[in-house]
């Protein structure tokens, strides 16, 4: 008998027009658009089979962020794993990720969350500000998978949703068992 499926609910986070809604709409519905349309919020749903077992994936798209922002409580309590997006092309982008981050671990009375930081816009790499250099080392440093991706030419969209479910059960291997949910909160 096969297991049943696991239900992973998935924030993407990230400075404003870096790719989160592309790169979603890629790995759901599997096309691109060039026009840009800002998100207020939006969730998709994705079943993904990986090593024989099937992921029932809840996608929160979320509006951009800045410093300002403040972290809705839904993009903490409840939520799985993060994929924390950047474009390349810049470095105030990828400033984004770490106050994202600091912000989520501040929220959550965590130390760790399963994250992938992901690179986006790797096709216009003429333009690049962010080197794969530096988005490693941070990586490595949170204890975290980094992938760089292009929604526009489909380069490791798929990938990014499967290191984030390894992610997602790395922290359960930590907890052993159930995925860890970062829902307490210190007030
Ligand atoms: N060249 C290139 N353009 C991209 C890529 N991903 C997104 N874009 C473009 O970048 C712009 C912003 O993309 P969105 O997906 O709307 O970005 P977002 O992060 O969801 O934006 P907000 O909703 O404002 O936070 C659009 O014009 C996209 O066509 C990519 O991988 N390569």
């Amino acid at each position: 008998m096969p297991n049943p499926p696991k239900t992973r609910r998935i924030a993407v986070l990230g400075f404003r027009a870096v790719g989160k809604s592309s790169l979603t709409v890629q790995f759901v519905e599997n096309h691109f658009t060039e026009a840009y349309y800002p998100t207020i919020e939006n969730t998709f749903t994705k079943v993904l089979k990986l090593r024989g077992q099937e992921y029932a994936m809840e996608i929160i798209d979320t509006a951009g962020q800045d410093e300002y922002s403040i972290l809705n409580q839904k993009h903490s309590i409840g939520i799985h794993g993060y994929v924390l997006v950047y474009s390349i092309t810049s470095r105030t982008s990828f400033e984004m990720v770490k106050i994202i981050r600091e912000k989520i671990l501040n929220y959550t009375g965590t130390d760790w969350v399963p994250t992938v930081v992901v690179g986006n816009k790797a096709d216009l790499s003429v333009q690049r500000q962010v080197s794969v250099e530096d988005a490693t080392k941070l990586s490595q440093e949170w204890n975290c998978s980094m992938v760089e991706s292009s929604a526009k030419t489909n380069l490791n969209i798929q990938k990014i949703f499967e290191l984030v479910l390894q992610e997602i059960e790395k922290g359960s291997a930590e907890t052993g068992g159930e995925a860890k949910q970062t829902n307490c909160v210190i007030l």
